[in-house]
C-alpha cells in the first residue's frame, strides 16, 4: 500500500495526492507500554523542554520530528510524510495533503530529559497557529531548506519567535540537495533575520555525498555511513579528527573553531574573560564544555542563534539536532513569565489550544505556569470567571493520550471536561486563588484596587488578526442549521482565526479565514467529522471601506411624546468625547463600534467620531439614543464620501528563470507590483506586491505557466485605497450591474 505525493510547487500549498492507503504506526511503548513515560511523569524541571519546531512550508519540520521521535524510541518505524503515515501529521487532509495544519504536541525523553515538542504548520494560512504554540514554547528549532535559506514564512514565524522572546536554534536541512549551501543559508538568516548565527558544525561533504558533520565544539567527526537503502541513521559513527584526514578539512575546521570562539567571546563577557585569564596562549585549548556553556548563555540571553546541519530525509544530523536542544534551549524554570510569581505555589495555567474530540468533547491543552494539575478537581478560568470540573490529565502524544494522575510546573498537559475553555483563556485553582494572586499583584506595585484585578492575574493570549477572505456556507437541508452551527461553535473554539457571522440582510451564515486552503480546509473537516454536506458560497475579499473627507450631520429621533437630538461629527483626528445622560454611554460606545462603511457595507477604519451633544428628555430610552445615533451617522458618513480599501498582500514566487517572464507578465495583468527581483541559485526570486482580488485560484495558474516549477507564498501586506476605476467596477460587479 502506497500513498503517493505529487509535489505541485506552484500552489497555495503543496497538493500531494493520495493515492491509496493503510496506514499503521509502530509506536515503541504505546498504548500499552508506556512504563518509560510512566516512569518520569513529572520530570524535574530543569530537565524539561517545550520548544517547537518553526520554518517555512515544506522545510522538513515533519520529517525532521518524525526523525526525533525514532531516535528517542518513541517510534519502532519512521515515518514519512511522503507517505502519509507520520505521527505529528495525524488529520486526514493533514496526510492527503501532506502539510501540517494543526500544530500537533507530543512527548518524549532524551537523554534523561523530557521534551514536549510542538510541530507547527508552514503555511501563511495557518500563521496564527504557530503564534498560539509559540506562545507557550520556551525554545525553538528552525528548520531551514539549505538550499533556499530564509523563506518568506520563515520570516513571519520568526517575528513571531522574536515577539515572545523565544531563544531558538537553527537546523539547515536538506544538505543532501545538490544546491545546498552551508554559507548561503548562514548569510541569509544573517540578512533577513538579522541574526547573529552561531556556527556549531561543518558538513561533511556536499549533495548526494554528503555524509555527516564535524562538532567544532568538540572536534568530533559525526558520520552516518549509508550501508543500505532503508538504512535509518540510528546508528552513527562518533570519532576525533586526526592528522590523517583530510588537510583542506583540518583547515577549514580549524579557522571555524577559531572564529566560533572568537564570535562567543564577544558576545559573551564570561567566556571572554576565560580566555583571556586562563588560555591566553592558546584559545584552543579551551574545554570544549566551557564553549558550550558559553554558547548556551548567548543563546538564552538572544545574542546568538546555533546553527547546526543535517538531512532529515536522509536520517543525517537529527541527534546531534536533539543533543543541542537539550544543550541550548531553556528549561521553563529559565523564562521569565510575568504575573506567575503572583500565583506562588498555586495553579496557574495558559488554555493554548483546544479539540474536540467525539467520545471525549472538548480537549483543552494547557501549558502549567505555576502549581500543580490533578484530574477530578474544580479549575476556576479567569476569563470567564466560572468554575469547571476537570475530570481527566493525559500527556499528548499527537492524536494518542496516556492518562496520568498529576502534572507540575513547566509542563504540556491536556484535559479533559474543561467545557467553556477557550483558546487564550487563564486557568486556576480556585477564585480565592486568583483574587489572593491580585492582592500580591497590587501590594507588590503599590497600585491600589484601581489596577484592576483581572489584568493583573491573566496571561496574555494571542492577537487574532482579522480574516481576509469570506464566503457563505448552507447546509444542505434546513434541519441540519443546528447541526452546523454546532460544528462551526466547536471548530471557533479549536480555531480562534475562523470567523463566524450571520449577514444581517440575506440571513446567511458567512464563514471568514486567513486564506482559500483555510476556508477549504474548514469545509472538508465539516463533511468529515461532522458528517455534513454544506454548500460554500463564492470565495470574496474581506474589503475595507474609510471617509474621504470631514463631515457632520445632525438628526432627531422623536418617539410618542419624547424627542432628543444627537449631533455627530466626523473629524480625522483620534479623538472620542461624548456627554450624555448616565446609562447610555454603553449604547453610545456601542453603536460607534460597529459602523460599517457608506459603498459596501464593510468594516470601516481610519474613521474617528467626535459626538458633540446629544439631548434627551427624562425618560428616553437607551435604544432610541442608539438609534439617533446611527441615523447620525450614516447621515455623516455619505456626507464624508466612501473609499473602499482592499487588501494588498506580498507575494514570493521562486521560478527557474525561462519561466521568469511569463510569470511577470500575468503579475502586470493582475495589478502586481514588483518590488525586487533575487537571484537564489539558478532560480529567481520575484518580491511583489498584489490585491488579494487578483489571487483567486493562482496556484493553478502559476502551476500552468510554469509547468509546475514555482512556489510562492502570500501574506497581507496592507489595506490601500482603491483607485476610482477599479473601484467603480467592484461597486457595479457587487451590485449585480
Ligand atoms: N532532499 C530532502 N528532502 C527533504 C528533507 N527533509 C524533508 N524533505 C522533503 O521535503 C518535503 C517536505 O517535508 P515536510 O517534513 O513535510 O516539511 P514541513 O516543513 O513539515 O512541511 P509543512 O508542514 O507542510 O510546512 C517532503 O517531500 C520531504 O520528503 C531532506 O533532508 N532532504
Amino acid at each position: 500500500m502506497i500513498w503517493g505525493r505529487y509535489l505541485i510547487t506552484a500552489g497555495l500549498q503543496s497538493c500531494r495526492c493520495r493515492v491509496s492507503c493503510q496506514v499503521k504506526r509502530h509506536y515503541s511503548f504505546l498504548p500499552d507500554d508506556v512504563k518509560s513515560l510512566r516512569a518520569v511523569v513529572n520530570p524535574d524541571i530543569s530537565k524539561i523542554r517545550n520548544i517547537g519546531i518553526m520554518a517555512h512550508i515544506d522545510a522538513g519540520k515533519t520529517t525532521t520530528t518524525e526523525r526525533m521521535l525514532y531516535y528517542s524510541g518513541y517510534t519502532r518505524a519512521l515515518g514519512d510524510v511522503d507517505d502519509g503515515d507520520t505521527v505529528t501529521d495525524f488529520m486526514a487532509q493533514e496526510r492527503e495533503r501532506g502539510i501540517t495544519i494543526q500544530s500537533a504536541a507530543v512527548t518524549f525523553d532524551w537523554k534523561s530529559h523530557r521534551i514536549n515538542l510542538i510541530d507547527t504548520p508552514g503555511h501563511v494560512d495557518f500563521t496564527l497557529e504557530v503564534e498560539r504554540a509559540l506562545r507557550v514554547l520556551d525554545g525553538a528549532v528552525a528548520v531551514f531548506d539549505a538550499s533556499a535559506g530564509v523563506e518568506a514564512q520563515t520570516l513571519t514565524v520568526w517575528r513571531q519567535a522574536e515577539k515572545h522572546h523565544v531563544p531558538c536554534v537553527c537546523f539547515l536541512n536538506k544538505m543532501d540537495k545538490p544546491a545546498a549551501k552551508l554559507s548561503f543559508s548562514i548569510e541569509s538568516i544573517r540578512q533577513k533575520l538579522k541574526a547573529n548565527p552561531v556556527l556549531l558544525q561543518i558538513p561533511l561533504g556536499s549533495g548526494k555525498n554528503f555524509t555527516g558533520v564535524v562538532d567544532l565544539l568538540t572536534n568530533q567527526k559525526l558520520t552516518w555511513q549509508q550501508r543500505s537503502m532503508g538504512d535509518d541513521g540510528r546508528v552513527f559513527e562518533s570519532k576525533p579528527l586526526d592528522q590523517s584526514d583530510d588537510p583542506e578539512l583540518l583547515q577549514e575546521v580549524s579557522e571555524a573553531r577559531a572564529a566560533l570562539i572568537e564570535q562567543v567571546a564577544d558576545l559573551d563577557d564570561e567566556f571572554a574573560e576565560l580566555l583571556l585569564t586562563d588560555f591566553s596562549d592558546n584559545f584552543d585549548a579551551v574545554p570544549s564544555v566551557k564553549l558550550q556553556e558559553a554558547v548556551r548563555r548567548v543563546t538564552l540571553a538572544r545574542k546568538g542563534v546555533p546553527v547546526l546541519c543535517g538531512s532529515s530525509l536522509r536520517n543525517k544530523g537529527v541527534q546531534p539536532l536533539l543533543d543541542a536542544i537539550v544543550a541550548y534551549l531553556p528549561a521553563p524554570s529559565e523564562r521569565h513569565h510575568d504575573l506567575v510569581r503572583w500565583y506562588k505555589d498555586d495553579l496557574c495555567a495558559l488554555a493554548f489550544k483546544v479539540l474536540h474530540d467525539k467520545q471525549r468533547g472538548p480537549l483543552v491543552f494547557l501549558r502549567i505556569y505555576s502549581g500543580t494539575l490533578k484530574p477530578q478537581t474544580a479549575v476556576h478560568n479567569i476569563n470567564r470567571n466560572n468554575t469547571e470540573r476537570m475530570s481527566r490529565l493525559l500527556v499528548p502524544f499527537a492524536d494518542q493520550h496516556v492518562e496520568i494522575p498529576s502534572m507540575t510546573a513547566g509542563n504540556i498537559a491536556l484535559t479533559v471536561g474543561l467545557k467553556q475553555t477557550v483558546t487564550g483563556d487563564t486557568i486556576v485553582s480556585s477564585k480565592a486563588s486568583a483574587a489572593a494572586a491580585a492582592r500580591r499583584a497590587q501590594d507588590d506595585s503599590g497600585m491600589g484596587k484601581k489596577r484592576g484585578e483581572h489584568a493583573a492575574v491573566v496571561l496574555s493570549g494571542v492577537e487574532v488578526p482579522d480574516p481576509v477572505f469570506f464566503c457563505t456556507i448552507e447546509p444542505p437541508t434546513m434541519a441540519k442549521q443546528a447541526d452546523l452551527e454546532n460544528a462551526l461553535n466547536c471548530l471557533q473554539r479549536e480555531d480562534p482565526s475562523l470567523k463566524v457571522r450571520v449577514d444581517p440582510d440575506s440571513g446567511q451564515t458567512v464563514l471568514c479565514g486567513m486564506g482559500e486552503l483555510h476556508i477549504e480546509i474548514i469545509h472538508d473537516r465539516i463533511r468529515r467529522e461532522y458528517g455534513i454536506e454544506t454548500h460554500l458560497g463564492p470565495l470574496q475579499v474581506a474589503y475595507r471601506e474609510t471617509i474621504l473627507h470631514e463631515a457632520s450631520a445632525t438628526g432627531t429621533n422623536i418617539s410618542l411624546s419624547k424627542h432628543f437630538l444627537a449631533d455627530c461629527v466626523f473629524i480625522g483626528t483620534v479623538t472620542y468625547r461624548y456627554h450624555c445622560q448616565k446609562g447610555l454611554t454603553d449604547t453610545l460606545t456601542q453603536c460607534l463600534l460597529t459602523p460599517s462603511g457608506p459603498l459596501l457595507g464593510y468594516p470601516l477604519q481610519g474613521v474617528s467620531t467626535l459626538i458633540q451633544s446629544v439631548n434627551t428628555e427624562p425618560g428616553t430610552s437607551p435604544a432610541m439614543v442608539s438609534a439617533c445615533v446611527s441615523r447620525c451617522m450614516l447621515k455623516a458618513l455619505r456626507l464624508a464620501g466612501g473609499q473602499v480599501l482592499e487588501p494588498v498582500m506580498s507575494l514570493e514566487v521562486t521560478v527557474e528563470e525561462e519561466h521568469l517572464s511569463s510569470v511577470l507578465g500575468d503579475l502586470a495583468q493582475r495589478r502586481g507590483t514588483v518590488r525586487d527581483i533575487q537571484s537564489r541559485h539558478d532560480n529567481k526570486v520575484l518580491l511583489a506586491t498584489v490585491p488579494l482580488a487578483e489571487m483567486m485560484g493562482y496556484s493553478t495558474i502559476l502551476r500552468t505557466l510554469t509547468s509546475g516549477n514555482a512556489t510562492f507564498s502570500l501574506e497581507l501586506d496592507t489595506y490601500e485605497a482603491m483607485n476610482p476605476q477599479d473601484q467603480n467596477t467592484l461597486l457595479k460587479r457587487m451590485a449585480g450591474l
